[in-house]
């Protein structure tokens, strides 16, 4: 009870709140605030073992203050990834719609990893029953979508094409045809496959967008499955 009392009394106030900043700096999720958090941690680390103990321990201080280095190095790092990233006006747009809540450097990863393609109407994109080599994005125009010949559904701007093959890795559920001139983000699936291998955050967020764009699929579906149904009955 009184080595509590005595790690407790305000003399090691430094320590304590020190100590309570990096136990703090562990429940964060966010990797920006994590290192913040351990360098002001540390700092006051180092400046308790100087201050606090005679002659200064500084076996503890100069550990302390490599670890803020090395923590101020990578914020660095990461500030300059942050501030190289710079999107033109289509892939901003792009960013705001279908990837929005998507990092500014995981979307530019991504981004360096595919191309932009224009295309006019009737360009096949995807063949019902056949494999799908790339993933698309088709950010402006529209393209449909056909199941035994049958048009089922319209693929809007801002929607993947090919994300379920990617998914399951089975072959393509319809034929996407684009209807009109069309901009298409197109990304090879084998590479992105390995970029997501390396990548977590990036895997992360294409799994959540791709689900999210399913989702809004499955929506638009349901009510046109409707009306064909009550127009066959
Ligand atoms: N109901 C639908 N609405 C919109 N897009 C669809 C629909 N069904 C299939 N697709 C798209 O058509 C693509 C055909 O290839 P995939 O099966 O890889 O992925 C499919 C989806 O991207």
């Amino acid at each position: 009870m009184d080595a509590l009392m005595t790690a407790l009394n305000w003399e090691n106030l430094a320590a304590n709140l020190c100590y309570a900043i990096l136990a703090f700096s562990y429940i964060v999720t966010n990797i920006c605030w994590l290192r913040a958090l351990a360098i002001l941690a540390l700092s006051l680390e180092a400046l308790y073992f100087y201050f606090g103990s005679t002659p200064p321990l500084w076996v503890g201080i100069v550990w302390a203050l490599i670890f803020v280095a090395i923590n101020a190095v990578q914020l660095v790092l990461m500030a300059r990834a942050r501030l190289g990233v710079s999107l033109d006006e289509h892939e901003r747009s792009l960013h705001q719609g279908l990837f929005e809540g998507m990092t500014y450097v995981a979307f530019h990863r991504l981004l360096k990893s595919g191309e932009w393609r224009r295309c006019d109407g009737g360009r096949e994109l995807t063949v019902e029953g056949q494999s799908v080599s790339e993933l698309f994005v088709v950010a402006e125009g529209m393209a449909k979508v056909e199941v035994n010949g049958d048009i089922v559904a319209l693929v809007q701007p801002g929607s993947f094409v090919g994300e379920m093959s990617f998914l399951t890795g089975a072959p393509a559920c319809a034929t996407v045809t684009t209807v009109g001139p069309c901009r298409i983000f197109s990304i090879s699936k084998t590479r992105l496959s390995k970029l997501l291998q390396v990548d977590e955050e990036l895997r992360t967020a294409i799994h959540r967008t791709m689900g999210r764009d399913l989702v809004y699929k499955l929506k638009c579906t349901l009510p046109q499955a409707e009306a064909a149904q009550d127009e066959a009955a």
